[in-house]
C-alpha cells in the first residue's frame, strides 16, 4: 500500500486560459497568468493498494458515482502509464471553501491529486514536473502547484508545458480578492465544454487570441511596477473578452446572470467614485473582485448593502503546494 497526501489551493486567472491546442495533452492556445488565494483549498488523499479491483473518488465525505470519477481515474490512469504501476486507488478529497457553494475549483482538487500521488509513489517530482503531471488533470491546476502570481507557459507539447512562479517581490501580499457569489445554482456549462464549443465554433475566438501577447506583457509589467490599476484595468478587459467569446458561439452562450451584471455595475461606479477595484469572471455566473487589501473593507461595506456576508467572500494571496505528513 503506498499513500500520500497533499494541500493544494485554488488560483484566479487574471489573464485566461480559455482553449485548448490539443485537449488530449492538455496543451492551452495561449500562456495564462492567475493568482493563487488562500481561502480555498483542496486536502487529498490516495492510497494505491493492491486489494482493490477500481479507483474509487470520495468528494468531501461522499463516495462519487463512476461519472464523478471519470476525471480522477483518467488522471490515474495517466500516473500508472507513465510510472509503471498497476495498482487501484482510493482517493479521498477534502474542499475547504468557505461555503457549500460550487466555488471549488478543479484546479486546487486537481493539483493536490498530483501532489499526493507524487508522495505515495515517491516521485520526488520537482515543481516543474508537478505543475506539468497537474495540467493533465486539469489545466489550471498547474498554476496551483505554485503560489502568489503564476504563469502558465503554453509550450507545444507535454514536456514544455507547465507553470512558473512570477516572483512579485512580496506585492501579492497587499492584493485581496473578494468574491461576489451571486448565485450557487450548478455551473451551466463547464469550463471544459465552454471552451471547446467556443474554439470550435465561434467567430470572436481569433479576435481573443491575438489580443492574449499584449496582455501579458501588460499584467507582468504592472507586476513589476507594483501597479495596482494598471493589472487592474488589463484583468477586467481581458476577462471581458473571454466572455465575449461566448456570444460568438454556435449555439451562443454566457456565464453573466443578470446578478453578475449588478455587481459588475457596482464595481464601475466603487471604482468611479474612487475606490480602485476590477472585476473578472470565470466558467460561472459568481464575480471576483480585485482590490488592494487597504481597500477591502471599504468595497465590502458598498457590497454589503446589496448582498448577504455568505455571499461576500475574502481571499488573499495564497501559497504554493504542500505535501502533507500522513
Ligand atoms: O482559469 C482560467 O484560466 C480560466 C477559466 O477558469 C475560465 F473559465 C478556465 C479554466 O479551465 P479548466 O477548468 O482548467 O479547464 P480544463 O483544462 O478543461 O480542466
Amino acid at each position: 500500500m503506498y499513500a500520500g497526501k497533499a494541500r493544494a489551493y485554488t488560483n484566479i486567472a487574471l489573464i485566461k486560459y480559455w482553449g485548448k491546442k490539443n485537449e488530449q495533452l492538455i496543451l492551452p492556445m495561449n500562456n495564462s497568468l492567475s493568482l493563487t488565494l488562500d481561502a480555498f483549498y483542496t486536502e487529498t488523499t490516495v492510497i494505491f493498494d493492491a486489494s482493490l479491483t477500481k479507483d474509487s473518488f470520495v468528494l468531501d465525505g461522499t463516495l462519487q458515482d463512476a461519472k464523478q470519477t471519470t476525471k480522477v481515474s483518467k488522471f490515474l490512469d495517466l500516473v500508472r502509464q507513465q510510472y509503471k504501476i498497476s495498482l487501484f486507488a482510493r482517493v479521498e478529497s477534502q474542499n475547504f471553501v468557505p461555503t457549500a457553494a460550487g466555488l471549488a475549483s478543479s484546479a486546487s482538487g486537481l493539483a493536490a491529486l498530483a501532489g499526493a500521488c507524487s508522495q505515495a509513489l515517491n516521485l520526488q517530482l520537482n515543481e516543474t514536473e508537478l505543475s506539468r503531471l497537474a495540467r493533465r488533470g486539469s489545466g489550471s491546476a498547474c498554476r496551483s502547484i505554485f503560489g502568489g502570481f503564476a504563469e502558465w507557459q503554453k509550450g507545444d507539447s507535454d514536456q514544455t508545458s507547465f507553470a512558473q512562479e512570477i516572483p512579485a517581490d512580496g506585492w501579492e501580499n497587499d492584493l485581496a480578492m473578494l468574491f461576489v457569489l451571486v448565485d450557487d445554482g450548478i455551473k451551466d456549462i463547464s469550463s471544459r465544454d465552454g471552451m471547446k464549443r467556443t474554439v470550435e465554433t465561434s467567430s470572436f475566438y481569433s479576435g481573443w487570441l491575438e489580443t492574449i501577447e499584449a496582455d501579458l506583457a501588460t499584467a507582468k509589467q504592472a507586476i513589476a511596477a507594483k501597479d495596482f490599476n494598471k493589472l487592474g484595468e488589463v484583468t477586467e478587459a481581458n476577462g471581458l473578452r473571454m466572455h465575449g467569446t461566448t456570444l460568438g458561439a454556435v449555439p451562443p452562450f454566457t456565464y453573466w446572470s443578470p446578478e453578475s451584471l449588478n455587481v459588475m455595475q457596482l464595481v464601475r461606479t466603487a471604482r468611479e467614485q474612487g475606490l480602485p477595484c476590477y472585476f473578472t469572471m470565470d466558467a460561472g455566473p459568481n464575480v471576483k473582485i480585485l482590490v488592494e487589501k487597504k481597500n477591502l473593507a471599504a468595497l465590502k461595506n458598498i457590497l454589503a448593502e446589496h448582498f448577504s456576508e455568505q455571499q461576500l467572500i475574502t481571499a488573499h494571496a495564497g501559497p504554493k503546494i504542500t505535501l502533507l505528513p500522513l
